[in-house]
């Protein structure tokens, strides 16, 4: 035999023991290929990526990916608010006053990484040198992270996504915004309402956009009973950046005085 023919893979001797992880096989239980060679062959059908239990693994990967890159973020305020907002809008300007405001009293700002309000937070976080994150969305259109956003991590589920704007918060401020905001500002409150999260401040921002919901809430949810009065207090409407981020530092201040020395702040 040559040295080149000495140096190629030999056939496995199927008289010997096969160990594939704890199994072993013998004989005609040999298999021909290695669980490597298998997974390193891309040939043959690709339709288990769309099956549910691989939508589990990368629904878990987002939780992974995730917490990896905000464990270390500190004190933080998720800012939600509308993707339409025109940059000559007053809201504009506000979720920039906004932004900043919360860098200067120590917190990173969350927002969800778009255009519009989410944009401004993150531009006057940037602008006043804070860290400025962006939690993404896979949409059917291209939207992309916003050029403010210094730290941002994209997400295909937005459940996966929601649970990183409430576990890195200290609390929340909501600018005017439609169906998506909607949904985070009740995620926010029904979290505290059921104390899935302590106790965290839920500031609305913009009193001539939200008094018709708290209206509603008050006149038809309050009055049918569905919620109870002290569940709107959880909610503070102003239009005032000092008071909503000292609303924030002050439910802060407060939550370190209440937690004993070690305890977390969310509930599990
Ligand atoms: C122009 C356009 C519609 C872009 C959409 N691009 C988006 N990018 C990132 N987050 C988003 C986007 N749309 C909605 N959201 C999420 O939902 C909220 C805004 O929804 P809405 O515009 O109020 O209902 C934001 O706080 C954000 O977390």
């Amino acid at each position: 035999m040559t040295d080149a023919a000495q140096d190629a893979p030999q056939p496995w001797d199927a008289t010997q023991d096969y160990y594939k992880g704890p199994v072993v096989m013998r004989r005609s239980k040999v298999p021909d290929s290695t669980t490597d060679q298998r997974l390193l062959d891309s040939r043959g059908p690709a339709d288990w990526v769309h099956t549910d239990p691989w939508r589990v693994m990368r629904i878990q990967s987002e939780f992974v990916e995730g917490f990896g890159a905000l464990a270390e973020l500190g004190p933080a305020v998720s800012v939600f608010g509308s993707a339409r907002t025109k940059a000559d809008d007053p809201t504009y300007a506000l979720g920039e006053r906004v932004g900043a405001a919360l860098v200067h009293a120590g917190y990173a700002v969350i927002t969800g990484g778009g255009p519009g309000a989410m944009e401004a937070a993150n531009k006057g976080a940037c602008g006043a040198g804070g860290t400025s994150v962006g939690l993404g969305i896979e949409l059917p259109f291209e939207t992309g992270l916003n050029e403010y956003v210094d730290l941002g991590v994209n997400f295909r589920y937005f459940f996966a996504r929601k649970t990183m704007f409430v576990k890195y918060a200290q609390g929340f401020i909501v600018l005017p915004g439609g169906f998506g905001t909607l949904d985070e500002l009740f995620e926010a409150i029904t979290l505290v309402q059921t104390q899935k999260v302590t106790s965290f401040p839920i500031v609305l921002m913009g009193t001539t956009y939200w008094q018709g919901l708290i209206d509603w809430l008050k006149s038809a949810a309050l009055g049918a009973g569905t919620i109870s009065a002290k569940d709107l207090d959880l909610i503070t409407l102003t239009d005032d950046v000092d008071e909503a981020v000292g609303t924030i530092l002050a439910a802060d201040r407060g939550r370190e005085v209440d937690a004993p020395e070690g305890s977390g702040t969310h509930a599990e």
